[in-house]
């Protein structure tokens, strides 16, 4: 295999006459202000090295990829109570559906879905005033990244409450289930926020590290998670980490992966590297399109795939 740098920029130089595919999500008026064009990638290995091409300094609304960090705060503090609340199987719907929430009372499929991520930042409100929650995750997203220069984007935050009417049905329909424990208004507050968080893909690759490396930062030497509880979360997001593309996704890459609806992708290879790619144009299911593209490139030229090379 060439080595890493080469692979990186040779899928940045093969990439850039596609840069703009897809639809730059318009549903969040702040995103849609994000040039389509932008493409950035890093590899961050469990060695220590950095790869990267592209706008990889760039930041970007992480959005849905908050939820892997979310549920990794709730695992730590609750453990398994935490399956009492939202389940563990792929959804099969888009991120923000409703249907299935009436029938399986108000119990969401997963933690990655937009009702699954609100069950847990409910856990998170336990004892917190939402100011503190908010911290709280801003704190471990900075600990993990080992980077105290990130940030919460408050524009995006205040762009998504003022037009989040489909999750604020969500937690309502959850609520009238008795499945929260918390105000509406302040799940929804501490979720806008955790969607809102700011992050470059260099970033991202490291806060991702502890996933892909056994469950420490391999750089910082910080113990996240125990090395099951690592497994685990990386088995959720290749069943569900991109909503009704997880199939695709899996087939195609073959790597776990979080999408977000800013474009970007947290894919992690165990034992390997902690990759971030952003580029804002989505597909159908609302993934990003070129990230997806990007990742099945490098898993197939590095062997990455968890199914074998
Ligand atoms: N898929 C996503 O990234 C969705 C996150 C977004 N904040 C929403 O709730 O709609």
């Amino acid at each position: 295999m060439p080595d890493l740098q080469t692979i990186v920029g040779e899928i940045h130089r093969e990439l850039s006459p596609r840069f703009g595919e897809g639809r730059v999500a318009d549903y969040i008026p702040q995103l849609a202000r994000v040039r389509s064009d932008r493409f950035g990638i890093a590899v961050q290995t469990v060695d220590g090295d950095v790869h990267l091409a592209g706008d990889a300094d760039v930041s970007f609304s992480i959005q849905s990829i908050s939820k892997v960090f979310t549920l990794t705060i709730a695992l730590g503090k609750l453990g398994d109570a935490i399956w009492k609340r939202v389940g563990r199987e792929p959804s099969g719907t888009a991120f923000n559906s409703i249907v299935q929430l009436e029938r399986e009372a108000g119990i969401p499929r997963n933690p990655f879905i937009n009702a699954g991520a609100l069950a847990i930042t409910d856990l998170l409100l336990a004892g917190h005033p939402p100011k503190e929650a908010i911290g709280e995750i801003l704190r471990f997203v900075r600990y993990l990244a080992d980077d105290e220069d990130i940030v919460i984007d408050h524009e995006v935050a205040r762009s998504e409450a003022a037009t989040g009417y489909r999750n604020a049905a969500l937690a309502n329909f959850m609520r009238s289930f008795d499945r929260l424990n918390h105000p509406v208004e302040h799940v929804l507050g501490v979720y806008f926020h955790q969607c809102a968080i700011a992050m470059s893909c260099r970033q991202l690759a490291r806060a991702g590290l502890y996933l892909a490396a056994g469950g420490s930062n391999p750089l910082t030497g910080y113990r996240v998670v125990s090395r099951l509880r690592a497994r685990r979360i990386n088995a959720l997001m290749l069943t569900c980490g991109h909503y009704d593309g997880s199939g695709d996704f899996a087939y195609h890459v073959g790597l776990p992966g979080k999408s977000g609806v800013g474009g970007g992708i947290l894919a992690i290879a165990p034992g390997k590297a902690s990759i971030a790619v952003w580029s804002p144009g989505l597909n159908e299911v609302g993934n990003s399109a070129l990230g997806t593209v990007a990742l099945e490139m490098l898993a197939a030229r590095t062997g990455w795939s968890v199914f074998g090379a």
